[in-house]
């Protein structure tokens, strides 16, 4: 008998099961099988349309705001897994633990047909509202799920191929799901498998984030994968089992339900290791493993962030050639060689550096931003190596570890290099060379692990020609360059515009940009790049009334004319705000991007500057 196709083999099944009450075994897979009785069972109604109501823009910012860290922590995933999903028509999606979809980014057309379905942000995709589906089916079976085309419940679903993964925490409970979600006539190849590799990812930070200090025991049989996500890691509290990661359950046969239960003699027939060894350990089936002890003397410090952001509209999106780039960087970072981001103002150097570290090996470990530019010349010195008690007239009584210690093992981010005082720059290769700082005032010299990542917007190598920047500094810091484009050199401008609104919750506020309004954005000069571009999205979004399309009469006055092809002299009349605006566009243009040359030439301060381009 000639073999069904597999759309014949679903056709077949649905119709058997939907119409004829019978289980078509070998038609569909078990799971899904499963999951279509479960929702039967439950009431749901296959033949009807499934009506799914988006919860109101107020409700759903709540719950994304109550589901910050998690959003937070999936950010590097979501945002690399965007760049390859942009490529392949595809979504992202992250949802909480009950299937609320928080996030959802990836391609733009491809978004627009999963709102048609209601696969996007603020609506459930549980099995019980939704029917069978990755994200619903993946919850309620606890494991990683595909669904193709007609295996979802409701036919309308049936546009979608989707891969899901439930992330869980350290005691096994899912706290959310992420999934890839695309076209059902096109074949995702390796999509299941580029989730669960972003969840390993995400479990093994969330591992660390919430037994901060503790002892964890780490463990493989290979040891080279020790210290990476593929170890096994589990948590010992009065000998009994507390925590563990999935690769240790795997690793050791256990499930979730063992956790509280099984003991440290059940697993073990060795000791555990000094903390701080790492050593070959029997298991009690016979088994060797290499495992590592984590001493619990990790102290939390407290991050220093002198240029701290607020975390709403903190979601970094990157283009396609930068995230690339990200992505050799951070190779770079974790052996510990230095990072140069060069770039116009507002290109987004703090927003890469704070990437770089996210996705670093030092991800747990603090990031400690440093303006050199805004940190005033007799202070900065204080500022970075600390003081002892009483070192000069107002310092603290008890002295200061400065922001190079609280930097102790994860990244200093020196912003504005090359606006660092010529004394402060020998001082400073001397920490990078010796890795070790003597605090202002005398005192023994500490010990630092840092890595460095610092930004320009100068040309150091003119720096370094006149005088005014250590060449030995320059090639210690300049060992590895990245270079972001200004706005207007983006490979696809129009792509980063349309990114941009969905990184400021653009489309999820009901609001949308019209073709010839991302057009003729996409031609302005934008010299003060992502940050004024987000700076006018984000007012246009507060001005908009939900379900409104945008078009160029939506943009401040001042973006609405065609562009010149040749800067035009300032205007001398017109809205003062508008005038304000175009001189300050063109000092800074003048100044190759260079704000504080354009504060200086304008008679106005750097802050005053971004502040009106983020108007
Ligand atoms: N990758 C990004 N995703 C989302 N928004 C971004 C991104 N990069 C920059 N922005 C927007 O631009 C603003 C400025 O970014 P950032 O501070 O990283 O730029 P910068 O190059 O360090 O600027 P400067 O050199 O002037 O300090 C951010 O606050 C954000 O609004």
């Amino acid at each position: 008998m000639r073999q069904l196709s597999s759309s014949e083999a679903i056709t077949v099944a649905r119709r058997r099961f939907f119409d004829g009450g019978v289980a078509p075994h070998g038609l569909v897979p078990e799971n899904i099988l499963a999951s279509w009785r479960r929702c039967a069972e439950s009431g749901l109604d296959a033949a009807a349309r499934p009506v799914l109501m988006p919860m109101e823009r107020h409700a759903l910012s709540e719950r994304q705001e109550r589901h910050e860290e998690l959003r937070r922590l999936c950010r590097p995933e979501l945002e690399s897994l965007y760049a390859s999903a942009n490529q392949a028509g595809s979504i992202v999606i992250l949802t909480a633990a009950d299937g609320l979809i928080l996030d959802a980014l990836g391609d733009a057309e491809f978004l627009t047909k999963a709102a048609r379905v209601a696969l996007k942000p603020g609506v459930p995709w549980s099995e019980a509202a939704t029917g069978t589906n990755a994200i619903g089916t993946a919850i309620v079976e606890r494991r990683a799920v595909e669904v193709r085309g007609q295996e979802h419940f409701y036919r309308p679903h049936g546009m979608l191929s989707c891969s899901a993964s439930p992330i869980f925490d350290p005691r096994g409970a899912v706290v959310g799901v992420l999934d890839l979600s695309g076209e059902a006539s096109i074949r995702h190849l390796h999509a299941l498998g580029m989730v669960q590799l972003a969840v390993e990812q995400i479990e093994y930070r969330l591992f660390e984030r919430q037994f901060p200090g503790a002892e964890i025991v780490r463990f493989q049989h290979d040891p080279e994968l020790l210290g990476t996500p593929r170890e096994g890691m589990v948590v010992f509290e009065n000998h009994k089992l507390v925590a563990a990661n999935r690769q240790a359950l795997r690793l050791l046969g256990l499930d979730w339900n063992e956790l509280g239960r099984t003991r440290y003699d059940d697993l073990f027939a060795s000791a555990l290791p000094r903390p701080g060894d790492t050593v070959g350990m029997r298991c009690q089936t016979g088994e060797l493993l290499h495992a590592r002890r984590e001493a619990s003397t990790r102290v939390s410090v407290p991050v220093r962030q002198p240029r701290a952001k607020p975390a709403r509209n903190a979601v970094s999106v990157f283009a396609p050639e930068i995230a690339q780039a990200i992505e050799r960087h951070v190779r770079l970072l974790d052996a510990d060689i230095p990072t140069l981001l060069q770039g116009e103002t507002g290109t987004g150097k703090e927003r890469v550096a704070r990437e770089l570290h996210r996705r670093s090996a030092r991800a747990t470990g603090p990031f400690v931003a440093v303006n050199c530019a805004a940190l005033p010349e007799g202070l900065i010195e204080a500022e970075l190596f600390g003081y002892q008690a009483g070192a000069f007239t107002g310092a603290r009584k008890e002295g200061a570890a400065g922001l190079l210690r609280d930097a102790d093992g994860g990244v200093l981010f020196l912003d504005e290099l090359g606006d660092m005082p010529l004394t402060l720059q020998s001082r400073f290769l001397r920490v990078l060379q010796e890795r070790e700082v003597t605090p202002l005032g005398g005192g023994r010299p500490c010990a630092v692990d840092i890595a460095v990542i610092a930004a320009t917007h100068q040309d150091l190598t003119l720096a370094v020609a006149a005088g005014t920047f250590r060449a030995d500094l320059y090639y210690r810091i300049a060992q590895a360059t990245m270079c972001l484009p200004a706005l207007r050199d983006h490979a696809s401008v129009i792509a980063t515009i349309r990114a941009m609104w969905l990184a400021i919750d653009g489309d999820e506020a009901g609001v949308r940009l019209s073709d010839d309004l991302v057009e003729h954005m996409a031609s302005l000069p934008w010299p003060g790049n992502l940050r004024q571009l987000v700076g006018v999205l984000r007012s246009m979004m507060v001005m908009a009334d939900a379900g409104r399309v945008l078009g160029i009469v939506d943009l401040p006055a001042e973006l609405r004319a065609p562009v010149q092809s040749r800067p035009a002299a300032v205007p001398t009349e017109g809205r003062l705000d508008i005038i304000e605006q175009q001189a300050i566009d063109q000092a800074i243009a003048q100044c190759r991007g260079n704000v504080a040359a354009a504060a200086r030439r304008l008679g106005i301060s750097r802050s005053t500057i971004y502040r009106k381009l983020e108007r």
